[in-house]
C-alpha cells in the first residue's frame, strides 16, 4: 500500500487558526505577544525565512520586531541589542536568525538571550531542561515534528526511532523529545559505519542530514514512518529532502514531503513558543 503523505503545511495552518483564537483571548486581558527577530548579513534564504517569521506573526496577531544588521555587525552592538530586548515588557520572544557571519560567536549570542525569552530553545538553560525531560522552550523544528505526529495520531512510545544527524538545532533535540515520548532511540551520523544497518531496523526514521535524497527505498524497512528534516536541491535545482520521496513512499506507512512537511512546522512553532511565553508572563503578573 502507498504510504500516508503527511501533510504538514495543513497541520501547522490548524495550529496557527488554534493560535490566533489564544491570541485574541491573550489581548482581551492586555496582553500582546512579542517576537523580535534579529538577522545579521544578507544570506538570501535567512532573509526569506525572517520575512516568513514577520508575516505569520501578523497573520496570527503577534507583534513582531525585525531588526537588521548588515554583515559587519560588531559582537558588542549584537549583544548590547539582545540586552536590550531581554529586559523589554514589549517582547516575550527573541531570536537570531542562524547561521550568523562566521566573526560572531553563535554560542556567546545565543547566551546572551534570556532563557525565559529564548522562544529558539537554543539556550543551554532550555536545552538542559530538555534533556531532563522538564518544560522549556524546545527547538521549533524538532518539536514541530512531535506535534505533527500527535496531530497524525503516530505514538512514539516503544517505537524505534533512528535520528540520523546529531546537529544542536535538529538531531540532538530530536532524539531528546523522542525519548520524551518514550520511544527507543538511536543517533547516527556522518561517522556510523553501515547506516544502513541502523536505518533498516528504525519503526521511524527522522532524517536530518543535508544532503540531497541521500537515504532511499532500500535503507528503510517496509511500512516505516519517514520524516524528512531535509532542505536540499536536486540536480535541477528542486528543492528536496534528504529521502528519496518517490522512491521511499512506495514501501513506507507514512513520509513526509519537501516541501510542505515538517518546514511549515518549523515557524508555527516558533508562533506556538512565542505565545506560551507571553502566557507565563501574564501568569506571573498576577501573581
Ligand atoms: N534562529 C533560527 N535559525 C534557523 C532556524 C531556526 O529554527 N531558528 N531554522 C532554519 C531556517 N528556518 C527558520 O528559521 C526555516 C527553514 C525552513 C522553513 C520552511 O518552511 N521550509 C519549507 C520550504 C521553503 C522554501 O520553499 O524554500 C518547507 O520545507 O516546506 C521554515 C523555516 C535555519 N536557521
Ligand atoms: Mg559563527
Amino acid at each position: 500500500m502507498a504510504a500516508a503523505i503527511i501533510d504538514g503545511k495543513a497541520i501547522a495552518q490548524d495550529i496557527r487558526t488554534e493560535l490566533k483564537k489564544e491570541i485574541e483571548k491573550l489581548k482581551a486581558n492586555g496582553v500582546t505577544p512579542g517576537l523580535a527577530v534579529i538577522l545579521v548579513g544578507d544570506d538570501q534564504a535567512s532573509h526569506t525565512y525572517v520575512r516568513n517569521k514577520d508575516k505569520a506573526c501578523a497573520e496570527v496577531g503577534i507583534h513582531s520586531e525585525i531588526y537588521r544588521y548588515p554583515a559587519d555587525l560588531s559582537e558588542e552592538v549584537l549583544l548590547q541589542k539582545v540586552a536590550e530586548l531581554n529586559e523589554d515588557p514589549a517582547i516575550h520572544g527573541i531570536l537570531v536568525q542562524l547561521p550568523l557571519p562566521a566573526h560572531l560567536s553563535e554560542d556567546k549570542v545565543i547566551d546572551a538571550i534570556s532563557p525565559e525569552k529564548d522562544v529558539d530553545g537554543f539556550h543551554p538553560v532550555n536545552v538542559g531542561k530538555m534533556a531532563i525531560g522538564k518544560e522549556a522552550f524546545y527547538s521549533c523544528t524538532p518539536y514541530g515534528i512531535i506535534k505533527m505526529l500527535e496531530r497524525e495520531n503516530i505514538s512514539l512510545e516503544g517505537k524505534h526511532v533512528v535520528v540520523v544527524g546529531r546537529s544542536n538545532i535538529v538531531g540532538k533535540p530530536a532524539a531528546l523529545l523522542s525519548l520524551k515520548e518514550s520511544a527507543t532511540v538511536t543517533v547516527c551520523h556522518s561517522k556510523t559505519k553501515d547506516l544502513s544497518a541502523f536505518t533498516r531496523q528504525a519503526d521511524v526514521v527522522i532524517a536530518a542530514v543535508g544532503k540531497a535524497k541521500f537515504l532511499k527505498k532500500d535503507d528503510f524497512k517496509p511500512g516505516a514512518i519517514i520524516i524528512d528534516v531535509g532542505m536540499n536541491r536536486d540536480e535541477n535545482g528542486k528543492l528536496c529532502g534528504d529521502v528519496d520521496f518517490e522512491s521511499a513512499k512506495e514501501t513506507a506507512a507514512a513520509i513526509t514531503p519537501v516541501p510542505g512537511g515538517v518546514g511549515p512546522m518549523t515557524i508555527t512553532m516558533l508562533l506556538y513558543n512565542t505565545v506560551q511565553s507571553a502566557k507565563q508572563k501574564a501568569q506571573q503578573a498576577v501573581k
